[in-house]
């Protein structure tokens, strides 16, 4: 496919959207542009804007097949442009939203439990989507005595397919009925639902955007039968759920572990490593974390990408892993830890992390032509996305995220005047080459 990718990097043209009230704190300027002139139809830029920088949140990147097509959420197509605008910091007071994932029986609703029932002070708004007709569990009921300012039941069906339309409304009706009355949105997915979907849904539907901002994934992990999901073949273009939820998680919680020994915890950890080497890990026995590390984690914030690729020290969190990975050009394909189950191949042995640690500065058209191009083609295939860039010629960091098509960007902190100027990616995705995606960064290098 011909693709004609022209860049602009820093334009300083400050767009305003529509909804003047929409905080924009969590997204605020970009320095990647990318791709306003393709070929490709339905190929639009989100540009929002906060401080003195235009800002991208996410564009729609529509993938090469052409089948997917993700609106822009609170992106209208007129926007009033005025390059003199400077548009005033707003503090971003929507309501965070935790999405709590896992597979049947993991220990989501123990999870759910043990966050409505601590001391935290917050008052938590639950969102419950059973498959089928199942009904609620008893415990959670037990919990809507005890600390849930609401739960809504989303009980007909999946919520990656025809109730992402009722999770919309929902959502809304809840933040329009009852504002001010909660301070956090908890959902909690089925077993089988591939997250995919809902983290998109944050941002492709104005009604949620402009009122709730996703705080984070949670993905549970059966310490006795994830391996065995894991393991699961699926029918060529079936997902396999339990790979999915944990490659698309912030946080990962090994639970179930009093049911297993050390060696199966440890190569269970290895192996999920492998597919997601980004998100902080703990191990836990029924859901017993603490609050702060499932809610307010600011996973899907770009103040706080660089605790995401910085491997080393800000992992005090990771009590329990202790694998460390050192995010030094590494590259596992998952699979290669286990020697047992010769009978099983992995649905999908290709869902890994490639992370880039690497110093110096980066050609700006360049970097911007690469990481188009890799999105361009690669959207599908790239679930998430994190990184914190140093940029010939500009003195912040440059941070991005992004979740397939769906992406944000903008400068951060200054560097500071003795600090390395350190690149650090982290890609999670399906058939990701370590070696093409270096080779791709090493030719924006100056
Ligand atoms: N032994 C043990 N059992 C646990 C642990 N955590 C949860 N359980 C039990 O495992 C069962 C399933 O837990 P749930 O919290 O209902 O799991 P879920 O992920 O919500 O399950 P679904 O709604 O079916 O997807 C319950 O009987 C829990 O009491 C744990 O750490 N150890």
């Amino acid at each position: 496919m011909a693709l004609d990718l022209s860049t602009t990097f820093i334009s300083l043209t400050s767009q305003r959207r529509h909804h003047p009230h929409a905080p924009l704190s969590g997204v605020r300027a970009t320095v990647l542009p990318l791709l306003l002139k393709t070929q490709i139809p339905q190929q639009s830029l989100s540009v929002k804007s906060t401080r003195s920088f235009p800002s991208i949140r996410s564009f729609n990147c529509s993938t090469f097949n052409g089948l997917r097509k993700f609106s822009v959420a609170a992106t209208p197509s007129q926007q009033t442009e005025n390059s003199d605008l400077i548009t005033k910091i707003t503090q971003d007071d929507r309501i965070p939203a935790t999405i709590i994932t896992g597979f049947l029986g993991s220990g989501k609703t123990t999870l759910l439990n043990h966050i409505l029932t601590e001391d935290h002070g917050k008052r938590i708004a639950v969102i419950e989507n059973e498959f089928g007709e199942v009904d609620i569990d008893g415990s959670l009921v037990a919990a809507k005595t005890t600390g849930a300012e609401d739960i809504v039941l989303l009980n007909n069906g999946c919520l990656c397919c025809t109730v992402r339309g009722d999770l919309v409304r929902m959502i809304s009706e809840l933040v329009e009925r009852k504002k001010g009355k909660f301070d956090h949105i908890v959902i909690e997915t089925t077993g089988l639902a591939n997250p995919a979907p809902i983290i998109q849904t944050f941002y492709s539907e104005d009604r949620v955007f402009n009122d709730v901002k996703l705080d984070g994934v949670v993905t549970l992990i059966d310490a006795k039968h994830a391996a065995f999901h894991l393991d699961e073949v699926k029918l060529k273009g079936v997902v396999n759920e339990a790979v999915e939820q944990i490659a698309y998680a912030d946080r990962l919680i090994v639970n179930k572990t009093d049911l297993v020994g050390e060696r199966d915890i440890a190569s269970l950890v290895q192996r999920i490593r492998n597919i997601n080497c980004m998100a902080h890990l703990k191990r836990t026995q029924y859901g017993k974390v603490d609050l702060d590390y499932v809610l307010g984690i600011g996973g899907f914030d770009l103040e706080r990408v660089d605790s995401a690729v910085n491997g080393d020290a800000r992992n005090e969190d990771r009590v329990g892993d202790d694998h460390n990975h050192g995010h030094h050009h590494h590259h596992h394909d998952h699979d290669h830890n286990h020697e047992h189950h010769e009978d099983h191949h992995s649905h999908d042995p290709s869902v890994s992390s490639v992370s880039i640690v690497c110093e110096g500065d980066l050609d700006l058209e360049k970097a911007n032509m690469w990481l188009g191009t890799l999105l361009l083609e690669r959207s599908e295939d790239i679930y998430r996305m994190k990184g914190l860039l140093s940029v010939r010629g500009i003195d912040e960091r440059f941070v991005f995220q992004g979740v397939h098509d769906i992406f944000e960007g903008s400068p951060d902190r200054l560097w500071g005047p003795d600090e390395p100027r350190i690149n650090k990616i982290v890609f999670i995705g399906k058939n990701l080459d370590q070696q093409e995606i270096e080779k791709g960064f090493k030719a924006c290098l100056l």
